[in-house]
């Protein structure tokens, strides 16, 4: 009996997580991509105009010339027309996501094609000093179980995360992992496991799933792993081919292990152990109960999926209001193959914990849905129907 769906989130909440998002983090989100890339007029009226059309305006599709524009007509006629703050969540980020790409001119042809307008933030992750020592510090990091642990935690680095926060301003030591169901996952990895992950963040997050991957091809964990990437910059560090490449380099650069986990990782690639895949549907503004028939059959053949970070876990779950003691293996259960979720709490929607744990949370008087301190690894092991397409 599928388990029935709550309402979606919408933004117009003002106690919500979302109402922060379009309120605080999206202008200063605005504000650093001016600051990073040097955009000439147009583009800067661009975003101003985006700017105002989220604050005070109603939501407008896609101009006459961007590619896929009846496509989103037709995913957006319940919203274009109406005020950004009164859509749902999940959806209309997504959107800003591609409405940023058309103001940076991404898809026109000219000079500024093909121009991660997130680069910037990017390489600046990769560039900064303090990552050097942690990337030494991967000559001691050898437990399975620390590498899994790194690869969740990492995901508390992401860029979105830190626009309009100072970076260190959260306390790792108040968090913790909620949920812990790493044994389920480790139980379903060996010699012929075939592994997808469906990456999440660029830098330190990235840098972390690489190591994870490196140890599950070299310790008889997966016999493959497929990463999927994004087809394009989205939710600003994302990561795609660009990036991997990008981490790739950052971890040669350091002796010791790291630069072996990246050599490895590369003849990894070049014997096809480790192969990169990418779906449009990866920057599409729905959840994966609508995932297309072809990626639901990539999927199906995965002995098990590793799901990175909190968007994935919002589109896996749905991004509902689900009471926090929903059961996440029932409401996972669609997902065409077994699913793991690694993922950090940073935004309203979580599932599957106990209520006492729920209690406790609460009393505690910390933001933990939202905050990024608390973590979890959940699994739900039942392959379900198939996506029935977009
Ligand atoms: O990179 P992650 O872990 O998917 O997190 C991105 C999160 O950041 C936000 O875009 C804004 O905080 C959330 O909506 C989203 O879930």
């Amino acid at each position: 009996m599928p388990t029935p769906l709550p309402p979606e989130l919408l933004n117009n909440e003002p106690e919500g997580f979302a109402w922060g998002v379009w309120h605080d983090r999206t202008p200063k989100l605005i504000t650093q991509i001016k600051e990073a890339v040097p955009y000439g007029p147009a583009q800067r009226q661009g975003f101003d105009a985006l700017e105002e059309e989220i604050s005070s305006g109603l939501m407008q599709p896609l101009g006459d010339a961007a590619p896929e524009r009846d496509l989103w007509v037709s995913w957006g006629e319940d919203y274009f027309g109406k005020p950004w703050i009164d859509t749902p969540f999940l959806w209309s980020e997504s959107y800003f996501f591609r409405r940023v790409l058309e103001v940076t001119g991404y898809f026109a042809p000219g000079p500024w094609y093909g121009l991660d307008p997130f680069e910037p933030m990017k390489t600046a992750e990769l560039s900064d000093p303090s990552l050097e020592p942690d990337l030494q510090a991967l000559d001691s990091l050898s437990t399975p179980q620390d590498k899994l642990l790194a690869s969740l935690w990492g995901n508390r680095a992401d860029l979105v995360f830190h626009v309009g926060r100072t970076r260190g301003a959260t306390h790792p030591e108040t968090g913790g992992l909620i949920i812990d169901q790493s044994d389920q996952l480790w139980s379903h990895l060996g010699p012929d496991a075939r592994v997808v992950v469906i990456a999440d963040n660029a830098g330190r997050e990235f840098l972390a799933d690489l190591v994870l991957i490196d140890h599950l091809l070299g310790h008889d964990l997966a016999a493959s792993v497929t990463l999927h990437l994004k087809p394009r910059p989205y939710y600003v560090s994302d990561a795609t081919t660009a990036d991997f490449v990008a981490c790739l380099r950052r971890l040669s650069r350091t002796r010791g292990a790291a630069e072996q986990i990246s050599a490895r990782l590369r003849r990894a690639v070049a014997g096809g152990s480790l192969t990169l895949d990418t779906h449009d549907f990866y920057c599409s503004p729905w959840d994966y109960r609508r995932m297309p028939g072809d990626l639901a059959a990539r999927l199906r053949s995965a002995t098990i999926t590793i799901l990175k970070g909190d968007l994935n876990y919002r589109r896996l779950v749905g991004d509902r209001s689900w009471p926090a003691t929903t059961d996440f293996a029932a409401v996972s259960a669609y997902f065409p193959s077994p699913v793991a979720a690694l993922r950090t709490l940073k935004s309203d929607v979580v599932t599957g914990v106990d209520a006492a744990t729920e209690a406790q949370l609460d009393a505690s008087g910390l933001e933990w849905r939202t905050d990024g301190t608390h973590g979890l690894i959940q699994v739900a092991a039942m392959p379900g129907a198939t996506g029935d397409g977009v």
